[in-house]
């Protein structure tokens, strides 16, 4: 059975769940860490105030024992503080003097689930689709995603991530290694490695919110120390930049990823674009550029993974555009919600960790094993493979 997971639970509710099934026996995890990966998240220039109201943290309610996972699905929760401030809204069940109907949405927002889910769920309260909808449970994600990093990581297998652009500004492009990108970018309220594309993003943001306006943005993210032939050609779900396509668009407000040099591979030559093949006693075979991202194939190249996604803005405007009352059908501005005006520091965090997951559970496709060290014995075993080819 390979890896896989569901996530449930509302933004205003009392907390979000998350179930994992098909993580291997005998894996040490660093609830330090895995919280530290939540709390990477909820930081970020241009968020609002609900991050003030949130310390999020995971508690691991199932398949772990002493810090180390039996095999069994690991479940985990994440509690929203904010819920005592909704229980008269959001209560689970009915309770005396509770209030449905209070902060009621039926002014859809251009941009949000609301309509879309209000018409095909035929929900006349467009809040029972905001609540699910919410960005919310990509904490819970992030937390699914923290444990699949720390699979990787025991493979010395890194992660990291940056911004490289926020509407009109863009970072001087780098090829840093993973672990002094990740220190760089995490001093950055932007997530940006230079101090000088900081101050402007912030600025930048500053006046977006002023107006009354959201940004999004372009966040990167890179993989290293990926064995060569993970996914497969040979079918078209198997493709893992495919998957790790799907798994970044999947990220509330993302509207695209490029896979190496992505779009820019549709104007420049062949010559200018394949990576060439090269061997030495050392590195093994490996290539003299990484234009395609550390994939042919849909398998990867064993050169570092590079993907990058693109975020729309923010969908709630504090200057909200025009839109339709569904109780009368008449034109009306859209509903406005507390909001960020711009997450996109914040969803680089969590399209690290939808990355993360989806090369782990490559990862045990090709080295399955029940526990750590049945996985660990395959890696060595077809590592030697590799070199002796
Ligand atoms: C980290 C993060 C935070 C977000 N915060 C907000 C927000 O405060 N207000 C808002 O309207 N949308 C926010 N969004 C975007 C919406 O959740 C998203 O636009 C909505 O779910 C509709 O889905 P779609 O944009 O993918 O079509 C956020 C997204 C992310 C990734
Ligand atoms: C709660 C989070 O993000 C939320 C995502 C979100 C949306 O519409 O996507 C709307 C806002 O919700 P609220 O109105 O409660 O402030 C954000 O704060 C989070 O990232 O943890």
């Amino acid at each position: 059975m390979s890896l896989r997971y569901l996530t449930a639970g509302e933004t205003h509710g009392p907390q979000l769940t998350a179930i994992i099934e098909g993580l291997p026996s005998n894996l040490q995890l660093d609830f330090e860490e895995l919280n530290f990966q939540l709390h990477r998240r909820q930081k970020g220039y241009g968020r609002g105030r609900r991050m003030q109201i949130e310390k999020d943290t995971a508690q691991i309610v199932g398949g772990v024992r002493h810090g180390r996972t039996t095999g069994a699905p690991v479940a985990l929760v994440v509690a929203n503080n904010d819920w005592k401030h909704w229980t008269s809204v959001m209560n689970i069940e009915p309770i005396e003097g509770g209030d449905e109907a209070k902060r009621r949405v039926h002014r859809p927002r251009p941009g949000h689930a609301d309509l879309n889910g209000g018409l095909k769920y035929d929900l006349k309260d467009l809040r029972n689709v905001l609540e699910r909808s919410s960005a919310r449970e990509t904490a819970a994600r992030v937390a699914v995603g923290a444990m699949a990093r720390q699979l990787l990581a025991a493979f010395g297998i890194k992660v990291a991530g940056q911004v490289i652009r926020i509407g009109e500004i863009e970072a001087p492009p780098n090829r840093l290694p993973a672990e002094e990108l990740a220190r760089l970018t995490e001093a950055s309220s932007v997530r940006v490695v230079d101090k000088e594309t900081e101050a402007r993003m912030e600025a930048y943001i500053d006046q977006i919110k002023a107006d009354g306006d959201s940004i999004g943005g372009i966040v990167e993210c890179v993989v290293e120390g990926v064995p060569v032939g993970l996914g497969s050609h040979v079918q078209w779900d198997r493709k893992l930049d495919s998957r790790i396509a799907g798994a970044v668009v999947s990220i509330n407000a993302f509207k695209g990823c490029e896979v190496g040099i992505g779009f820019e591979a549709g104007i420049l030559r062949g010559s200018q674009v394949h990576d060439p093949i090269l061997y030495s006693e050392e590195r093994g075979y490996h290539r003299a550029s990484n234009n395609a991202g550390g994939f042919e194939g849909g398998m990867t190249t064993g050169e570092p993974i590079v993907v990058r996604g693109v975020m729309k803005p923010i969908p709630t405007l504090y200057k909200p555009l025009a839109s339709v009352d569904i109780d009368t059908r008449e034109p009306f501005t859209a509903q406005v919600e507390r909001s960020d005006s711009c997450a996109v520091p914040a969803a680089s965090v969590v399209m690290e960790h939808v990355v993360a997951w989806e090369v782990a559970k490559a990862f045990l496709e090709k080295f399955g094993g029940d526990s750590m060290e049945e996985i660990r014995r395959n890696y060595d075993s077809y590592l030697e493979q590799v070199r002796s080819y």
